[in-house]
Parts: structure tokens; C-alpha cells; sequence
């Protein structure tokens, strides 16, 4: 997904929060300046392959979400569902994070050489300034959701699940199973259920794009709106 086609969702999104886009430009341009440039053929694993993202709703404990990960080909995962992972012996190829809960676990993988997508927005600059120069630089991908900028690059998505997604889907992978999603979770804050509810969008939006079915949307497919694509 380049940023001309993610401008007009970014904006719709921008808009529904009230995040201020000035706020994610300052972010991306912090986290720019502490980044390294991120080899493109890093994410080579996940080309052509059976994908599981992992989010950290409750159901990725049940036994069928962790049989489908143990499956995948490779294994991107966001935020907290990494250590739900790792605590079941599965491994994770790549994690993606905004460093709002787990940093420490970010820090760990990458010291031991496996990828982090670690995202800088207008609400996480005292994160991003703490930890990327903790990190293991070569092992750090950096992410914005406003336009990309030197080493710090744009795949599309908002939320660490579906930023997840939108990753793979640009490494090229061939399909995409979705373990540890819950988007009626009851015991989320208010916050968080429009945050999930702006992931389901952009799932479907990216189930469009690759003229595929997530399994995880049929119950939330008719509900969705996507006004950026009807302007
Ligand atoms: N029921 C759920 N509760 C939390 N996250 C969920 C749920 N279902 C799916 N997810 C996905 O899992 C991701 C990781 O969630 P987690 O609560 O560990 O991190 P987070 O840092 O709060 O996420 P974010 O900052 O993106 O909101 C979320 O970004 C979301 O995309
Ligand atoms: N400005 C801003 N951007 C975000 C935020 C947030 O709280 N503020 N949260 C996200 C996922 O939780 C992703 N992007």
C-alpha cells in the first residue's frame, strides 16, 4: 500500500479520533532521526507463505488459535499476543508494536535477531525517544501512519493487529489466517472497541484489496462502513 491510497482511510481515521496530524509528523520525524534504514528483503519469510497475525484478544490462549499459529508458515504478532506466544512455544517472526505495553519484550527479540515494527504516532514520542535506541537498530523497522519519511515507512493500518496485516500483505504473503481476534470483546475500555472497530475496517478493506475472505469478519461484515472508499 503506498501513502496516496492510504491518505484518504488516514484521514477518515484522523478525523473520528481527533488525532492531530501535525502530532504524527513530529513523531515520525523523532523516530526518523533515531532510526537505521531497514533492509527490504528482511520480510522474505513471509513471502508466498501462510501467514498467522496474532492479535491479543482473549481467544488466542484457546487451544484452536494456537494450533492454527503453530501451523502458519511464519507469524507476525502485535503487541502483547508475542509474549501469549511465547509462553505456548510458538515462535514469532516478526512483532509489531506502537511500545505502549510490552516494550521490554520488543527490546529481547531484538537482541535476538528476530524483526520488530515498532510505530511512532503523535501519542507515543516519550516511547518511541526511551526505547528504539534501546533496541538492536539493524532488528528495527520503524512505522508511521502519516507519510513515510527516510528510513521510516508507511505499509498501511492503525491498529497493532491490523498494522500487522497490512505488513505481510506488502512482504508478499499468500495468505492470511487470523488467530487471537475478538473485536466483541466486552472487556475492552470504550477507547479500544472504536480502535478495534477502525481495525475491522481496515481488515476488510485489505480482504477487498487481496479479493480474499478473513474468516474473523463474517460476523462484522455488514456492519463496516468505509466511507474514504465512497468519496
Ligand atoms: N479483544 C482484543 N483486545 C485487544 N486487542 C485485540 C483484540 N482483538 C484483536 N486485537 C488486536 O491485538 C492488538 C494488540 O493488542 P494489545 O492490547 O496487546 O496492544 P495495544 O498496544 O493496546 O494495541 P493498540 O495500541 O494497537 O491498540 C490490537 O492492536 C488489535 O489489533
Ligand atoms: N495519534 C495516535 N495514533 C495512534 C494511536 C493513538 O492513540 N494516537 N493508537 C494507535 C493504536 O492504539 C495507533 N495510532
Amino acid at each position: 500500500m503506498n501513502f496516496e491510497t492510504w491518505e484518504p482511510a488516514y484521514e477518515a481515521l484522523l478525523s473520528d479520533f481527533g488525532f492531530d496530524r501535525a502530532a504524527d509528523e513530529r513523531a515520525r520525524d523523532v523516530a526518523a532521526a533515531l532510526a537505521s534504514p531497514f533492509p527490504t528483503d528482511r520480510f522474505d519469510m513471509l513471502a508466498d507463505a501462510t501467514v498467522a497475525i496474532a492479535g491479543a484478544g482473549p481467544s488466542l490462549t484457546d487451544d484452536v488459535d494456537l494450533e492454527r499459529a503453530a501451523a502458519a508458515d511464519a507469524v507476525v504478532a502485535a503487541s502483547t499476543a508475542v509474549d501469549v506466544l511465547v509462553e505456548a512455544a510458538i515462535s514469532v517472526d516478526v512483532m509489531v508494536t506502537d511500545l505502549d505495553k510490552n516494550p521490554e519484550t520488543a527490546r529481547r527479540l531484538t537482541a535476538s535477531g528476530t524483526p520488530v515494527a515498532a510505530h511512532a504516532h503523535g501519542d507515543n514520542v516519550p516511547a518511541v525517544r526511551t526505547w528504539i535506541p534501546r533496541f538492536t537498530a539493524e532488528h528495527v523497522l520503524v512505522t508511521t501512519q502519516a507519510a513515510p519519511r527516510g528510513p521510516v515507512v508507511n505499509h498501511g493500518g492503525f491498529t497493532d493487529g491490523d498494522r500487522a496485516a497490512f505488513l505481510a500483505d506488502h512482504a508478499g504473503a499468500a495468505e492470511l489466517v487470523f488467530v487471537g481476534w475478538d473485536f466483541a470483546d466486552p472487556n475492552v475500555s470504550p477507547t479500544k472497541a472504536r480502535k478495534l472497530e477502525w481495525a475491522a475496517r481496515l481488515l476488510h478493506w485489505l480482504e477487498l484489496r487481496r479479493d480474499a475472505r478473513f474468516d474473523v469478519l463474517d460476523d462484522h461484515r455488514a456492519e463496516l462502513s468505509l466511507p474514504w472508499l465512497s468519496t
